[in-house]
């Protein structure tokens, strides 16, 4: 059992400085030592070295498109390299535009990978949908081949095409959709359970359905993209854009245990966490701290021991 950490210190998927000091903050929450108690073999690759290119004006109402989609492809190449190795992969971000590029080259080794995205926010707009332009808010729309005909071509990103289908996505946790997206969720028939579904259902039946509907067909690689604003403010206050109402600390627990159960998760990324936000020290330990919660949950830390 081996695990590669790689840390991705970039932040252009969205406005807010700090959250490039996600890696560093979530490793400082003693991340390598709980995970080296969970006897995993460790391999800390450290973080990417990512360029901010010169010329790299908006498209459209979007920022850094050549930045972020460079970004992407670097960090492909490098989840492709850790997953190929034989590890489980962790990516520790940055902004939610980095699993582009994580889910891209995690599906390079392994092409019939579902996805898991436990968030506030679906992040499918497209760019022409997105009320920000912020690409964090984009990411799925990158990868679902069924939204190909939605897409235009953004400039950094010809080094990749859609590879996912939509019928391989499951999010949990939303509370804070897009009009736009709302009508693509709709339209594509995406399975999701929102904080209102967990409310009529508790996390069990949602877990339970979210694993059927992946891996009663076919059992295959999970990638687990966890939004750390998927828990209530009140427990990850350190992040760029908080949404009342969400999950409790118990309910992502259950979610990361019911995962690491199916023994199939094979890339989680943890993104958002952004240490220049928690309005105290306090509040910015609460945050890494879970962040390291949730990993550890996700690769095997049991509550009864
Ligand atoms: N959908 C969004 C987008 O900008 O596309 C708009 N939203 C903020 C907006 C604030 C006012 C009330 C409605 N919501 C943020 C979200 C992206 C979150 C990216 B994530 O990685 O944090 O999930
Ligand atoms: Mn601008
Ligand atoms: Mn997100
Ligand atoms: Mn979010």
């Amino acid at each position: 059992q081996s695990v590669a950490i790689l840390g991705a210190p970039f932040s252009k998927g969205q406005k807010r400085r700090g959250v490039e000091h996600g890696p560093k903050a979530i490793r400082d929450a003693g991340l390598v030592e709980r995970l080296s108690n969970l006897d995993y073999a460790v391999h800390d690759f450290g973080d990417l070295a990512f360029k901010h290119l010169e010329k790299d004006e908006h498209f459209m109402h979007v920022p850094f498109p050549r930045t972020v989609g460079r970004a992407n492809q670097l960090l492909s190449g490098a989840v492709s390299g850790a997953v190929g190795a034989g590890h489980t992969c962790i990516m520790l971000g940055g902004d939610h535009s980095l699993a582009i590029g994580s889910v891209e080259g995690h599906a390079q080794q392994c092409p019939d990978l579902c996805l898991i995205w436990v968030d506030a926010h679906a992040d499918i707009n497209t760019p022409l949908t997105s009320p920000s332009g912020n690409l964090h808010g984009q990411s799925v729309a990158f990868l679902l081949k069924d939204l190909q005909n939605k897409m235009p071509e953004v400039p950094g990103f010809s080094w990749m095409k859609p590879f996912l289908s939509a019928r391989d996505l499951v999010y949990i946790g939303l509370r804070d959709v897009d009009p736009g997206e709302h009508i693509i969720l709709k339209t594509l028939g995406i399975q999701y359970f929102s904080m209102r579904d967990i409310d009529r259902m508790g996390i069990q039946r949602v877990m339970e359905v979210t694993l059927d509907h992946l891996l009663a067909r076919k059992q295959r690689p999970i990638h687990l993209s966890f939004d750390i604003d998927a828990f209530d403010p009140s427990l990850a206050p350190a992040t760029g854009t908080p949404v009342n109402g969400g999950l409790t600390y118990r309910e992502g627990i259950y979610v990361t245990e019911e995962i690491h159960n199916t023994g199939l998760l094979s890339v989680m990324d943890v993104v958002e966490v952004n240490p220049t936000l928690g309005a105290t020290p306090e509040a910015v330990e609460a945050t890494t701290s879970l962040a390291v919660d949730v990993i550890s949950s996700a690769l095997g830390q049991t509550r009864e021991g």
